[in-house]
């Protein structure tokens, strides 16, 4: 690749078909950075076909520094690159710096302190041969140029959506790595999710203050639902003369630091946001896994633990435990994968009925003969069309517009007992364990704090590189920056259709009810609905 291209602007990538290449120059200038998202999301859907021909190959347009737009062909394939916004491409005139980082202790011995602008991080790595080499997203880490000066910097953190372990541990991090590896000392904590940026004081956030924050749970700066109002956001971080903004919180508080991106950047001020994406629930698509995933699923075994020593140790014992996963039973399925004591899971993405060959009970009574107790894990999203019936209730909303669940755990016992006691006449111990909040209000384990800094660290050189609108997060064990739209546009699901689901089905021997022509009417339309979204799970 040609070093020239060594670009800061969004690369943009055309179809040689759809442009006649002697005027590509022309085009793309006038081509902003929503319009390009929107472009390469048309070409991308139709290179995820594969009866498209080798012929409609890509050529990609890069800005290159000097502003020279320059062409260049991918000689291996197809090659869809879905490069971030940059500061320079709306505020043109920007100047950049050295980067101090080479000068602190902590890389003064590094061999490759900066990450190459040609660095990218492919999602998809599993390639056949002939197949397109699909989505790039550019490779995260320190930049041998920013666009920012130490003392200039103005930063402000935000949490928002609900709590998940790590986040006070990526706060702290922020604020150690703008301050120990770039020399930043302002530094402001929004309190209370959005709405504090026009309803709260700001807090001066120093790494004596939050030194020891990682070791507790939840967020030291607070959070809410509801409450984003662009125009007053952006106003109010005009006002106090904020240049970086990072905002850490899940698809919600993504689709909102979008917008805020996008009123930055109508009105062309010097303001990098960075979204950091939090979730309990792991449903944030493109990335990994989510931070606090791996401490949440390791607290839900102690959950999981509790429900088996109860059950084994009285006589048709079943267990039931109840845990978070609002339209994804990731939390669920790795519980129970990783824990061996869980005989069902049930998850929102999977039907499941309780009657009749092949049902739950039919299953819940084999298991109780075979092994005179049983341990169910829900996820607290599933059955929840059942739940409504039976509570005969229409569906609540919170502050920002999420479903508010009914209680399948509480509905699912209940059936369980009625069916042994009044259908079956058999005595049966249920024990109920509903652990909801307390997997997610605990600190982040090890590797979870470890991986909180990486966010934290990579966030924070992206933005003083003057990357902006972007969301940072491993992809594929490497981390990368991706677009903001591209995280909202889906939320992951487990997919039935994954090997994934189908260890879960070999490890428990569950039933996977797909008996009943109710489940499997819905069943087919869901396979279609996964493969319309098409995108990657994986963990
Ligand atoms: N489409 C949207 N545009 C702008 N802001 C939004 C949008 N959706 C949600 N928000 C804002 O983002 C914040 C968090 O959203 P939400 O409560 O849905 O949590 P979340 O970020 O999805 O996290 P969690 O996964 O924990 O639910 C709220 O303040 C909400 O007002
Ligand atoms: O904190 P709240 O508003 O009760 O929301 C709980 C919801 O938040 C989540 O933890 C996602 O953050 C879901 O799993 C759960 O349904
Ligand atoms: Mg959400």
């Amino acid at each position: 690749m040609d070093a020239a291209l060594s670009s800061t602007s969004p690369p943009l990538y055309l179809s040689r078909n759809s442009v006649p290449s002697t005027s590509l120059n022309a085009k793309i200038t006038s081509v902003t950075s929503l319009s390009f998202a929107n472009f390469v999301l048309t070409k991308k859907f139709s290179l995820r076909r594969p009866s498209i021909s080798r012929h409609n190959r890509l050529i990609k347009v890069r800005t290159s520094e000097d502003g020279a737009n320059k062409l260049s062909e991918d000689q291996n394939g197809d090659f869809i690159f879905e490069d971030v916004p940059h500061l320079t491409s709306f505020l043109p005139d920007l100047p950049s710096y050295t980067n101090p980082l080479k000068k602190t202790q902590a890389y003064a011995i590094v061999k490759r302190t900066f990450v190459s602008p040609e660095d990218v991080v492919a999602q998809k790595v599993v390639v056949q041969k002939e197949t397109p080499r699909g989505i790039h997203f550019r490779r995260a880490g320190p930049r041998e140029k920013v666009y920012f000066q130490s003392e200039e910097v103005r930063a402000c953190i935000v949490t928002c959506g609900g709590l998940c372990p790590g986040i006070n541990t990526v706060i702290r991090e922020i604020v150690c790595g703008l301050n120990i590896m770039y020399g930043v000392d302002e530094i402001l904590g929004i309190q209370g999710g959005y709405r504090g940026f026009y309803s709260k004081n700001t807090v001066q956030l120093t790494p004596k203050s939050v030194n020891d924050i990682h070791k507790r749970g939840g967020t030291f700066l607070q959070t809410s639902r509801g409450g984003h109002d662009t125009i007053k956001i952006v106003d109010n971080i005009q006002d106090r003369g904020i240049n970086q903004v990072y905002i850490i919180g899940g698809d919600g508080t993504q689709k909102g630091a979008a917008a805020i991106y996008k009123e930055v950047e109508r009105r062309g001020i010097k303001v990098a946001v960075a979204g950091i994406p939090k979730t309990i629930d792991n449903d944030i698509a493109v990335i990994d896994k989510s931070f606090g995933f791996d401490t949440a699923v390791e607290e839900a075994q102690r959950a999981i633990n509790a429900a088996h020593v109860e059950v084994e140790s009285v006589e048709n014992g079943v267990g039931i435990v109840k845990l978070m996963g609002r339209y994804s039973g990731f939390i669920a399925m790795h519980a129970t994968l990783a824990s061996r004591d869980v005989d069902c899971c049930l998850i929102p993405e999977s039907p499941f009925y309780l009657e009749g060959q092949g049902g739950l009970f039919e299953f819940v009574e084999q298991r109780l003969k075979e092994n005179g107790h049983m341990v169910i894990v829900l996820a607290e999203g599933a059955g929840q069309e059942y739940v409504a019936q039976s509570f005969h209730s229409s569906s609540e909303k919170d502050a920002s517009g999420n479903r508010l669940l009914l209680d399948v755990g509480l509905w699912l016992t209940q059936k369980i007992k009625d069916h042994f006691t009044n259908v079956r006449k058999m005595a049966i111990n249920m024990k109920y364990i509903d652990p909801t909040y307390m997997i997610r209000a605990i600190p982040s384990n090890a590797s979870d704090n470890i991986y909180c800094t990486l966010l934290a660290q990579s966030a924070i050189h992206g933005a003083m590189a003057g990357y902006t609108g972007f969301t940072v997060g491993p992809v594929n064990s490497r981390h990368a920056y991706i677009p903001i739209s591209r995280v909202t546009e889906t939320q992951n699901i487990v997919k039935l259709t994954d090997r994934m689901w189908a260890r879960l089905l070999a490890s428990t021997n569950q039933p996977s009810f797909l008996s009943c022509e109710v489940v499997q009417e819905r069943f087919a339309k869901k396979i279609d609905d996964d493969f319309d979204n098409l995108k990657i799970t994986s963990i």
